[in-house]
């Protein structure tokens, strides 16, 4: 752990985007009983701030001005809504400095990565406020001479968000954007760890012109409490989650009560996949960036490397130079390539599967102990002789460690690839067009990154199948999750 303190104030242009009071109905509020949590700094264990913890009472006050502020929102025309929408993209952009030093200082990403998520972030609010304006309907010829059939789509109205700390900007924008944009108001829930960026979100709302009750942030420890209250209350009429598989099975039991329409992203088991005629060299710029951004810590991280074997120890040598080039520090220091990760639980996860790797034949090329930084940090560590029955690939790491698995040819790789409960992200690299072709149509996953290992983007429809979600986030489609389809039969 590092032994200097965060004065994160200090570190800001704009100290009054450190929010730690929830924003409720376009006020900000303590705790009625004065309740608060903590909020730390991974790379060096201080506390950067302390922040209300709203009980589930408190929660539902604030949907009860969410249910009162949505009308008027969804009254505005759409373009109304694309220009408040478009001013808190402009707000962010402004202050992406200090929305990623905010970010990094509770979630440890590198500087570069967070400034990287804060435009990520962002994009989804301008493309949203774009789409603000295109909700069209259609009209559909009678079935009989005095019928005329109209459809139109309608705001769904109260949206409540529950989200992870891995993206604690984007993973809210994704679900706010479309859903203001739709005509929705908006509650989110984010995670214990990191409130901050969420709360700073709250604050250039605020500025933008977002009405009262449209945008709130609860922040609160009682995650389970919060979650039931979204999806027991009854001015609900959508959740959606962003998180580990388990508890997206929670949250849709609970809201199966109230048959409410929900999103889920969940979690993944990413395969990656070399083929004989790749290009190993990109590969490799694609396993780093697929495998190690957020230290791993993304739903869409390459859980499971295949290298064919007549490029297998080609590639590893090349993926263990380039592992061993990448920079191990504190996010806030210039240059990071891997911060700490989020919390024990994490590094022992990350211990779990490599020890359970080793017991099972995988030998370590690189890496493979605590970092000597100590605290969260871990050594980027690849394992070789990689085989189906060890954890690692059935159960997603989530942190820095890459199994090489090897095969031989196309069906059996693809067998592999698809034996998993999960369907999020997938990636390979070959030439051959019509290998690309078979592969990309074979793989059972909502993604399928060819050449690539960085697939996120506003434009594109981003979910899962299998277990790992329902509903898509981004793209034209995006916004049909936060509306309603109606039709109107008239007798003319
Ligand atoms: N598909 C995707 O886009 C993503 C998927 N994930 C997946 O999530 C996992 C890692 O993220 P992690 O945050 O640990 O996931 P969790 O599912 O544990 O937590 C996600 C959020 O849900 C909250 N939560 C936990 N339990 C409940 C509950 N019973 N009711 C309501 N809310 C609850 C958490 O609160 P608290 O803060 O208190 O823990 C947190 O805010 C991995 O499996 C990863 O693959 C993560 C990010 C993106
Ligand atoms: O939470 C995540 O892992 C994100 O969904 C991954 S991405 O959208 O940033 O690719």
């Amino acid at each position: 752990m590092l032994d200097q303190t965060t004065d994160l104030k200090s570190l800001l242009s704009r100290p009054d985007l450190v929010c730690e009071k929830a924003f409720i109905r376009g006020e900000w509020v303590s705790s009625a009983v004065g309740k608060t949590f903590e909020v730390t700094n991974p790379a060096r264990g201080d506390v950067i701030a302390t922040v209300a913890d709203l009980s589930r009472a408190e929660t539902a006050d604030a949907i009860q001005t969410a249910e009162d502020a949505r009308h008027a929102w969804a009254a505005m025309t759409g373009k109304s809504r694309a220009q408040i929408l478009r001013k808190w993209f402009d707000l962010m952009m402004e202050n992406q400095e200090d929305l990623a030093i905010i970010l990094t200082a509770e979630q440890g990403k590198p500087l570069a990565e967070a400034r990287g998520e804060i435009a990520y972030g962002a994009s989804f609010i301008e493309w949203f406020g774009e789409e603000a304006k295109r909700v069209y309907g259609e009209t559909i010829p009678g079935h009989m001479p005095d019928k005329r059939i109209t459809v139109i789509k309608q705001p769904i109205g109260v949206a409540a968000g529950i989200t992870p700390w891995n993206f604690p900007n984007a993973m809210i924008t994704r679900k706010a954007a479309p859903a203001l944009a739709a005509g929705c108001s908006f509650i989110i829930r984010p995670a214990t760890q990191t409130p901050l960026s969420a709360l700073a979100m709250g604050k250039l709302a605020e500025e933008a012109g977002v009405p009262k009750g449209v945008f709130s942030v609860v922040t609160s420890s009682a995650a389970s409490d919060i979650g039931k209250e979204f999806c027991e209350n009854p001015h609900v009429k959508k959740l959606t989650f962003t998180g580990s598989t388990e508890v997206g099975r929670i949250l849709l039991r609970q809201a199966a009560d109230q048959v409410m329409k929900c999103s889920m992203e969940l979690g993944g088991n990413a395969p990656f996949i070399v083929f004989d005629d790749a290009d190993l060299d990109e590969a490799v710029v694609g396993a780093i960036a697929c495998k190690f951004r957020n230290n791993g810590q993304t739903c869409v991280c390459a859980n499971r490397i295949y290298v064919q074997a007549g490029v297998y120890d080609e590639f590893a040598a090349k993926l263990k130079a380039a592992v061993e080039a990448l920079q191990i520090g504190d996010g806030l220091t210039e240059g990071t390539a891997l911060g700490p990760l989020i919390e024990t639980a994490a590094v022992e996860k990350v211990r779990r599967h490599l020890n359970d790797a080793l017991s099972k034949g995988g030998e370590v090329l690189t890496g493979g102990n605590a970092h000597e930084l100590g605290g969260l940090f871990f050594e980027p560590t690849i394992v070789t002789n990689a085989t189906k029955d060890m954890l690692v690939s059935t159960d997603e790491t989530f942190g820095p460690f890459a199994p090489l698995f090897k095969f031989e040819d196309e069906d059996d790789v693809i067998a592999q690839a698809n034996d998993t409960i999960f369907g999020l992200a997938s990636y390979f690299y070959a030439k051959d067009l019509s290998r690309v072709t078979k592969v990309a149509e074979a793989l059972e996953y909502g993604i399928v990154g060819v050449n690539t290992g960085i697939i996120s983007t506003e434009v594109a429809p981003f979910g899962g199948v299998k277990q790992s979600g329902l509903g898509r986030e981004g793209s034209h489609h995006g916004i049909d999750d936060y509306m309603e389809m109606k039709y109107i039969c008239t007798s003319v």
